[in-house]
């Protein structure tokens, strides 16, 4: 793993509050920003800033300009066909609340089922529990195995006549494997379901083409990968989008307003009600340039070497148990684990006296807790720009965890 791509990431640069040099390994919370970013934001507010879509005034054209360049940036990157298919939200979370609140309600029906799989992040799972109490529908999980893998037999028995929406993690926040999602599509598509996928932990790290996906809707945020905080995406189908009531009203998304009713404007608009994060949506174009001028293949590519190396180095230490590390074929860089008779946040405080960031906890996934038979782990979340260096001060650092709390070895 090279890391000749530190220059660009200031952050990573900089020392910890007690003068550690930082291995930062929380990339699955969010990720550091490059300095295109940073300056892409500097740049917007500094020279560009208006309200866009409402204003007759150079500013205000240019700043739709820039937003309206942003999604088609966001289109090609998950080569979409349209724009119009294209929502901006806030984040992930907004996405997923935006399909459940305005598909769900408008077309799911009591006793369908709604299928998930159990290692759903809770933004893709509490909505659907909301859907199904409103709706009187079912929700039903697919199962991991014991390498966090989504068996074929889960697929072909969950979904079925019955089911009229799957929602599915790509990759999970836990588990860190990829899921096969152009199966799981047609298996729903097969029995007339649609399908949301959620592309949250799968965007920043693999190249993602949603019609060749094959799905009906796919959603991400930008702060996951490298764009700055309050920017996320929802993908949907012309058709879906066109049938579905508004999320949010107000400002921007209408067409007229009389006193007792109202027009919506056409798509996208309808969807992205009041001001835009405009600055939000310039930062992410920046995030994609430097993705794709990386190369997806390439992060792809050196995120496997990494944990690869990672779990081979974490597999030696007999007092470490992880999760989904069983399969590394089609796995990104997240590797949970947990550390004989110390509790995670222990371990994490431990770390950070070392200059190490992961997180520890549930990871907003307390149903795969319960199914994996813990109440939290510690979790180490990879990225392009995280060294062998970083891996090997990890390692030594967990060397050090029982010591320091006396447990010996
Ligand atoms: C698979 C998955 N799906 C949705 C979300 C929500 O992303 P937002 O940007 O917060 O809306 C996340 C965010 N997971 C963070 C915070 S819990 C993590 O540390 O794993 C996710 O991993």
């Amino acid at each position: 793993m090279s890391s000749n791509y530190l220059k660009d990431f200031p952050l990573l640069k900089q020392p910890t509050a007690n003068g550690k040099r930082l291995v930062y390994l929380d990339n699955g919370a969010t990720t550091q920003k490059p300095l295109s970013v940073i300056k892409a934001l500097e740049g917007y507010y500094g020279t560009s800033n208006a309200n866009p879509h409402r204003g007759a005034y150079g500013l205000s054209v240019k700043a739709t300009e820039l937003y309206e360049n942003a999604r088609e940036k966001v289109r090609h990157f998950l080569g979409a066909a349209k724009t119009e298919e294209i929502i901006f939200t806030k984040n992930a979370t907004e996405s997923l609340n935006l399909i459940a609140y305005s598909y769900g309600l408008q077309f799911i029906e009591a006793g369908d089922e709604i299928v998930l799989s159990i290692a759903e992040h809770h933004s893709n799972l509490v909505p659907w529990q909301q859907v199904a109490k409103a709706r009187g529908a079912v929700l039903k999980y697919m199962y991991v195995n014991a390498d966090g893998v989504l068996p074929e037999e889960e697929i072909e028995a969950k979904i079925t006549a019955k089911t009229k929406l799957v929602a599915v993690t790509h990759v999970s926040n836990v588990l860190g494997i990829v899921n096969p999602i152009r199966r799981i599509a047609a298996k729903a598509h097969s029995v007339g379901a649609v399908i949301v996928v959620d592309g949250a932990q799968s965007v920043p790290h693999l190249a993602v083409n949603v019609r060749e996906l094959d799905v009906d809707f796919f959603v991400f945020s930008g702060h996951k990968m490298l764009a700055p905080m309050g920017i996320g995406v929802l993908y949907g189908r012309e058709e879906l989008l066109e049938a579905m009531p508004p999320f949010l009203c107000g400002g921007d998304m209408i067409e007229y307003v009389e006193e007792q009713d109202t027009t919506f404007a056409p798509l996208p608009a309808k969807f992205e009600a009041g001001t835009q994060n405009v600055g939000g949506a310039v930062g992410l174009t920046a995030a994609i340039e430097y993705l794709e001028q990386t190369g997806l293949d390439v992060i792809e590519r050196e995120e496997r070497e990494l944990v690869r190396y990672a779990v081979e180095r974490l597999q030696q230490l007999p007092y470490i148990t992880l999760y989904g590390c069983g399969d590394l074929t089609n796995k990104t860089g997240v590797i949970s684990f947990n550390v004989k008779d110390v509790h995670p946040h222990d371990v994490s405080t431990i770390l950070d006296a070392d200059g190490i960031a992961i997180r520890a906890g549930h990871h907003c996934a307390h149903p795969l807790m319960h199914y994996l038979g813990v109440n939290a782990t510690c979790r180490a979340s990879l990225y392009f720009y995280n060294t062998r260096e970083d891996v090997d001060a990890l390692l030594d650092s967990l060397s050090r965890v029982r010591g320091v709390l006396g447990y010996g070895a």
